[in-house]
């Protein structure tokens, strides 16, 4: 039969419903993340381990019997329930199995480029002898003193201009306006205080209302999207401190920051940068545990 032209209303109404069991699915999914957090607080309490290999084996025993009762494949009730439980585990922030390589091949197929796992793999020896000679940013530290604070300053501001154009630009940012956050890098020994004018962001001297605080490694990963705001929160990788209202709303805003709208050149450096921050921190970290 040769092709004709899809009926539009038909196919419309049917891709509006699809759009619907989508977003039911992703709510279902955030909701399931809040329940174990809630769950990870009951464990921590009673002081046992976050991760529950038996619990686990249920949830996907249960999900594997469902499958086969409404006639889905068991692969992708297997992809699905190690999605929902590698995401419960970023929100408790535990190390999930897609950190440590043992995803199921239909968990490869469809989850390929939401999180970064090589650099989670152990480095072969040569790889971490070479990864060791980078610097940790503490030893940068006094090098980053002597770049005048002027300077600093320009950089800073042109970097926040470049990523964070689009949401300046439609007003996202718009509740930072005349609002001072602070943002401490605790092992370059830097710090900066950053308000919005207009569309501009500007570096200011005066005191913040609410500060994060993290290492250069964990920003840069934040930054990158390699991890996400919850986890290094939680993990308490990253500190919160001053007007809870006014970081919380910056915290929110930073995972819903528009990255497809962040220079492709600038998010390959990126993400670039903060793969190699985070082996090198794990390589240096492996040498000092050995001596
Ligand atoms: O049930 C729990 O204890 C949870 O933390 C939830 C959950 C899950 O996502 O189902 C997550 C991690 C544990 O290893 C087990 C199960």
């Amino acid at each position: 039969m040769p092709p004709t032209t899809p009926d539009p209303v038909a196919l419309a109404w049917v891709r509006r419903a699809i759009d619907g069991v989508d977003d039911a699915m992703l709510l279902l999914l955030a909701g399931r993340g809040r329940l174990a957090r809630h769950a990870a607080r009951i464990k921590q309490r009673a002081g046992v381990p976050g991760r529950d290999a038996g619990r686990e084996a249920r949830v996907h025993a249960r999900a594997q019997s469902l499958a086969s009762r409404i006639g889905l494949p068991a692969a992708t009730a297997r992809a699905m329930t190690c999605l929902a439980i590698d995401h419960a585990c970023r929100q408790q922030g535990l190390a999930t199995d897609l950190d440590q390589g043992r995803q199921p091949a239909i968990h490869r197929m469809i989850v390929p480029a939401m999180h970064d796992t090589s650099a989670h793999n152990a480095p072969s020896p040569r790889h971490s002898a070479l990864l060791r000679l980078i610097p940790p940013p503490s030893r940068l530290a006094p090098l980053l003193r002597v770049v005048p604070l002027t300077a600093q300053r320009r950089l800073l501001e042109r970097a926040m201009q470049r990523v964070l154009a689009a949401p300046l630009a439609d007003g996202t940012l718009d509740f930072m306006q005349g609002r001072r956050l602070g943002i401490e890098v605790t092992d370059l020994g830097l710090r900066w205080v950053i308000e919005q004018h207009g569309t501009r962001l500007t570096v200011t001297d005066e005191a913040p209302e609410a500060s994060v605080r993290g290492t250069a490694t964990d920003l840069l990963l934040l930054a990158s999207r390699l991890e996400d705001a919850d986890t290094l929160f939680f993990q308490r990788r990253l500190v919160l401190t001053g007007d809870t209202e006014l970081g919380l709303t910056a915290r929110n805003l930073l995972e819903r920051l528009p990255w497809e709208s962040v220079p492709l050149g600038l998010r390959i450096g990126l993400n670039r940068g903060a793969r190699l921050a985070r082996a090198a921190r794990t390589a240096h970290a492996a040498g000092r545990q050995r001596t």
